[in-house]
């Protein structure tokens, strides 16, 4: 099997983890660990918009590290946003601070899908660019590609922005089955060719958002989303990298997404690892799950809930730390550094 991921990378117990193979401590990363609550990102990314500063590779290669030299966290993720591969094929849409991802003119018709051209990797020099910047900034460290899933980007394209019902996307997934597949099979394409040119580039890990997925039940899901999202990470099969499949309220989903082909499965903080395990079975590692809320709480009881959670995830087939979701913007990074020693102490085997 080809391997573009440094070699280095693979005896990380992140890596190790995500294999189920046996780990020296369990590794932990937040999502969002870059990003707003940093004061260094702040001052870094002042008079630059979010989708300009995700096209200039120092610029994402400075904020990437920010948060591991900070924080001493087991892998790096990728500054970029899920938007950005829609935008690079010609797609007008920007990212509003407080608002997330806005769509010019959304996508509702078999003619608008000739504004969603194939990704190719000649559209993202710069993200290739930032990531051989990154990989040799990085040594042992691995770093996370993401890109997101087809049906949280069908959401954004569909609706036009942020959606609370996803009541035009719904709406389009029931009503026009045929124009849904063939948003979600292009967006598929789309989403694992910005995986593929990532983890050529050397990320040693990719992840798949489905952030918004729990908005569906099972059945919607297995026929409308699975096909789709197992298309985007078949894209990587080739390399040599683990994936990870993660999404937001999906209970009743994880056993479907651990058959989209993913190594790892993400678990928010709605289900306990213990019972996530028990759904997705003994042939995934798991990844979460403390609430991103808790860490606003005092340090006595977040201690004895991240310990928990470590407790949970040694009994799981292989477990990384991390949020339920994103890291929010005004927690106090110290908490966060607090976190990543505790989780490595309490977890040294
Ligand atoms: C749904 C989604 C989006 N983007 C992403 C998702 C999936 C993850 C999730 O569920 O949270 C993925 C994403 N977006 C960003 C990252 C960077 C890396 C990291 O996790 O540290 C990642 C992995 C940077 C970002 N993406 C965005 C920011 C904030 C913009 C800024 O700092 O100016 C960052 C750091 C913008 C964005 N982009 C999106 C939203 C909802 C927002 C926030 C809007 C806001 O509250 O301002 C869409």
């Amino acid at each position: 099997m080809p391997s573009s991921a440094p070699p280095r990378t693979r005896s990380s117990d992140l890596v190790r983890a995500a294999r189920r193979e046996p780990v020296s401590r369990t590794p932990v990363w937040f999502m969002r660990q870059a990003g707003r609550s940093l004061p260094e990102y702040r001052a870094i990314r002042e008079g630059t918009t979010m989708l300009e500063a995700c096209t200039r590779p120092d610029l994402v290669a400075e904020i990437t590290l920010q948060p591991v030299r900070r924080h001493g966290v087991d892998a790096a993720i990728f500054f970029s946003d899920i938007v950005v591969p829609l935008k690079a094929v010609g797609l007008d849409l920007d990212i509003v601070a407080g608002v997330g991802p806005v769509v010019a003119e959304p996508i509702r018709t078999r003619a608008d899908l000739d504004r969603l051209p194939e990704l190719t990797s000649e559209h993202v020099p710069y993200i290739t660019d930032a990531v051989r910047l990154l990989v040799a900034e990085l040594g042992d460290t691995p770093l996370i590609g993401f890109a997101g899933a087809p049906f949280t980007l069908a959401s954004y394209l569909v609706e036009g922005g942020p959606s609370k019902n996803h009541v035009r996307t719904k709406a389009l997934m029931h009503g026009d089955p045929d124009l849904w597949h063939a948003l979600c099979d292009r967006l598929a394409q789309i989403s694992g060719a910005f995986l593929h040119a990532q983890a050529e580039a050397g990320a040693s890990v990719v992840q798949l958002f489905d952030s918004w997925v729990g908005a569906l039940p099972r059945a919607d899901y297995a026929r409308y989303v699975l096909p789709h999202s197992t298309k985007a990470l078949a894209a990587v099969a080739d390399l040599d990298v683990p994936r990870i499949h993660f999404g937001v309220g999906t209970g009743e989903l994880l056993s479907l997404m651990g058959s989209a082909g993913a190594e790892v499965v993400g678990v928010d903080y709605r289900v306990s690892l213990t019972d996530a395990t028990e759904r997705i079975g003994p042939d995934h590692a798991v990844q979460g799950n403390l609430d991103p809320a808790l860490l606003f709480a005092p340090w006595e009881v977040l201690r004895d809930i991240v310990v928990e959670i470590v407790d949970e995830g040694r009994r799981a087939p292989g477990h990384i730390f991390n949020l339920g979701h994103g890291v929010l913007p005004d927690v106090d990074p110290d908490v966060l550094t607090r976190v990543t020693e505790l989780v490595h102490e309490v977890s040294t085997r």
